[in-house]
């Protein structure tokens, strides 16, 4: 068959289950040859962060590879900022690109979209990529083709794959694996006997998980472990929403001093924290009460595993906690899932302020809780903003957001990749400021299929960095209208300033199926959740020592 229906199939073999794309003249072939093989089924947004953000959700939401398809230049370098977000964190998203044919360089000619040279843009993904090929000879295509995707996958990283217009439909044999990775068996028992053995020691042993569980695919298996370890755990900030499926309970998430202070003393006092999958970055740690000595602690991160002042090589964090379970034989007693308890910084969710009173953030998350203890859990995506820390008061539930990259734009079109991808109804928690960027991929919801519930934390402000710097008044965005733009873009609008007008707009938005719902919550001036003014008032204390 063709190199496009091979790469499709390769594609689909790894967990790809659609592609979202925006094609352009360099990519016309490639795209016809996409359409026509039928292999994987082409969704087209209406801007590349869009798709690249859409794409990311899909591989986070489902496992596998996540895939974008775009055009040479204008198309490819606006999914650097995506490319970027899935390289820290950890997705396994693939970019496809169009790009001159190869006798197109030898015309003399600087072509369009071309930047300082035609290997500009081969050269800029470079950073924002762990592998990255040019396939413009069929008869390397397979191989090169297995070795990029299996690399995005085992790296857990985005990939990218240049593809020149006169290659889409060249003749090319079917695409294989890799040579599998080979671990050192005997550096392996090393190391989770003196894992374990340094667990045993410890007289306050402490399990954090991050997101490599969920990119590995091992999230039951963490569960089990912990079981059968016996000791507590919970979440990173960016590991919220892990085990979730488990029936393992979570403490909850660790915030440091913005988060719960009995879990803050649990983590940071404890002489034997096992950081698993979990990045050590200011997002998860900014704000703990004290410095945590990380050399005591034990890091499984990025293959390696680092313990005292010797560091363990190419041990991959799968293989690692199957040596470890295979040295802690399953016991009746520890194999009841452990309740589901609430995290304690939870507010109840019936903890809703009187019906006319104006909506807070606060307000928003008990309501959204109420909604799903009556009528069950949904997914969440959520972009940056105080729409990030509201979300940590909800109740456990698969959450996706850029916890460490921490760019906006990426809610709406993570919540219309995670309903493509999984079929799941999602809520998607958005600021103003954040919705002007992408908020707009909710004009292609209908063509797509999708109708997520959007609740937009409407303060006319770019709130969160006003919290940081008052005096300033550029935060200021204005009045923008949004409940009157959704009927437009194929949806229902709903402006809400009051709690009950809040509750009713939920109740009838979870009713209504088939259309986007965008519920245009208006904030009063200044009101932030409790989670963010605890981590700025923490940020400016360990920021400002001695102003006591
Ligand atoms: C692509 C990008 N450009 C700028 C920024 C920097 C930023 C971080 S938070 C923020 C304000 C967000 O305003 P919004 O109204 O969405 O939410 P809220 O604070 O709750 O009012 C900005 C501009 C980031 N993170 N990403
Ligand atoms: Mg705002």
């Amino acid at each position: 068959m063709n190199l496009t229906h091979e790469l499709l199939l390769a594609l689909k073999a790894r967990g790809a289950t659609e592609i979202f794309g925006i094609p352009g003249d360099f990519a016309l072939p490639l795209f016809g040859a996409m359409e026509k093989s039928g292999v994987l089924p082409l969704h087209t947004l209406s801007h590349e962060p869009g798709l690249g953000f859409a794409a990311d959700a899909a591989a986070r939401a489902r496992g596998g590879l996540g895939v974008a398809a775009v055009t040479y230049g204008a198309g490819a370098l606006n999914m650097i900022n995506p490319m970027a977000a899935a390289y820290a964190e950890r997705v396994p998203l693939v970019l496809l690109s169009g790009a001159p044919a190869v006798h197109e360089a030898d015309s003399g000619l600087l072509l369009h979209h071309q930047v300082k040279t035609l290997d500009s843009q081969w050269r800029l993904l470079e950073e924002v990529t762990v592998d990255r090929a040019r396939l413009d000879d069929a008869r390397t295509a397979p191989a090169l083709i297995a070795r990029v995707l299996d690399q995005a996958l085992r790296r857990a990283g985005p990939v990218y794959l240049e593809i020149p217009r006169d290659m889409p439909m060249q003749a090319c044999e079917p695409v294989g694996s890799s040579p599998a990775e080979v671990v050192d068996t005997e550096r392996l028992a090393a190391c989770a006997d003196e894992l374990l053995s340094r667990l045993r020691q410890a007289r306050r042993p402490f399990m954090l998980v991050g997101v490599e569980i969920r990119r590995y695919g091992i999230e039951e298996k963490v569960a089990e472990l912990a079981r059968r370890l016996n000791i507590p755990l919970a979440t990173t900030l960016m590991g919220r929403g892990l085990l979730n499926q488990t029936g393992c309970a979570a403490l909850g998430t660790y915030l440091g001093l913005a988060g719960d202070h009995e879990l803050c003393e649990q983590v940071e006092s404890s002489d034997g924290l096992l950081l698993l999958g979990a990045i050590v970055s200011d997002s998860n740690f900014a704000v703990s009460s004290k410095r945590i000595d990380f050399r005591h602690a034990i890091r499984v991160w990025q293959g390696q595993v680092e313990m005292g002042h010797h560091v363990y090589q190419a041990i991959p964090i799968a293989e690692l906690v199957d040596a470890m379970l295979l040295r802690l034989p399953a016991s009746p007693a520890c194999s009841a899932p452990v309740q589901q308890a609430a995290p304690p910084n939870l507010p109840a969710a019936q903890e809703l302020p009187a019906p006319d009173e104006a909506v807070s953030p606060a307000a928003i998350a008990s309501a959204l809780n109420q909604m799903m203890l009556a009528h069950g859990p949904m997914p969440v995506a959520c972009d940056v903003g105080d729409c990030l820390f509201t979300a940590l008061d909800l109740l456990p539930t698969d959450l996706l957001a850029p916890g460490y990259y921490a760019t906006m734009g990426y809610g709406v079109p993570a919540g219309l990749g995670l309903q493509v991808a999984t079929g799941r109804r999602p809520l998607v928690l958005v600021g103003d400021g954040a919705f002007q960027m992408t908020g707009w991929e909710l004009g292609n919801a209908r063509s797509l299929g999708c109708d997520p519930i959007v609740v937009l934390f409407n303060n006319s402000s770019w709130e969160m960095l006003r919290t940081f710097q008052p005096e300033s008044h550029f935060h200021d965005r204005g009045e923008w209208d949004f409940a009157s733009m959704a009927a437009g873009m194929g949806g229902k609008g709903y402006k809400v300033a009051t709690v009950e007008e809040l509750v009713r707009a939920l109740a009838l938005a979870h009713a209504e199926r088939g259309r986007f719902q965008l519920l245009d919550v208006r904030l009063p001036p200044g009101a932030i959740s409790p989670t963010l003014r605890r981590f700025v008032a923490a940020v400016k204390r360990l920021s400002m020592p001695d102003a006591g």
